[in-house]
């Protein structure tokens, strides 16, 4: 199963950009994985935020194939122990899911349509995170999930 991690934003910080390469490299040992960020919607004087956020919304939708589930994060998603997380990478690839989408909104969120889309809403946490230090836990727990299914010793309980 690919994996694609879909982030709305600007280039990382090179205090994010050296964590994920780290998690990346360790994560495309057990999986292929490419992470694309989709630029913002520049913020014209006459766009609102909810017009912004429908225009980027458009666009991730565009992107998507049909067949592609969807992993949305939004912090009012559903909550999964890093266990439910190996669990469903594994459901997803037994259910012959080709593209598994994680995608990541930008600074005003993920659009309503978008949200409907996905398959799976999964919250991190109750809080609020930047949307780069979400991409590098993400990376991180992908990686933690795949060691997980692969009975290797990265997660202890
Ligand atoms: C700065 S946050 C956007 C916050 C926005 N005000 C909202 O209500 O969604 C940017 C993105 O990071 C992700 N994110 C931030 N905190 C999260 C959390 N606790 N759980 C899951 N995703 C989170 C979401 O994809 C969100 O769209």
């Amino acid at each position: 199963m690919k994996i694609q991690l879909w982030s709305i934003g600007k280039e990382n910080d090179a205090y994010i950009s050296d964590g994920i390469k780290i998690f990346q490299k360790r994560l495309q040992h057990y999986t292929d994985f490419e992470i694309k960020l989709i630029p913002t919607v520049k913020q014209a004087a006459s766009l609102s935020i909810p017009e912004l956020k429908k225009q980027e919304g458009k666009i991730i939708l565009d992107m998507l194939q049909p067949q592609d589930y969807l992993l949305a994060l939004d912090e009012r998603g559903k909550t999964m122990t890093t266990l439910q997380l190996s669990d469903f990478l594994q459901q997803r690839a037994n259910a012959g899911t080709r593209q598994l989408i994680v995608l990541i909104g930008g600074a005003f969120g993920l659009d309503a349509a978008v949200l409907q889309r996905a398959q799976t809403q999964l919250s991190l946490s109750a809080l609020t995170f930047p949307h780069q230090i979400v991409r590098l836990i993400v990376t991180e727990q992908l990686y933690r999930a795949y060691t997980v299914l692969n009975h290797e010793k990265y997660h202890h309980q």
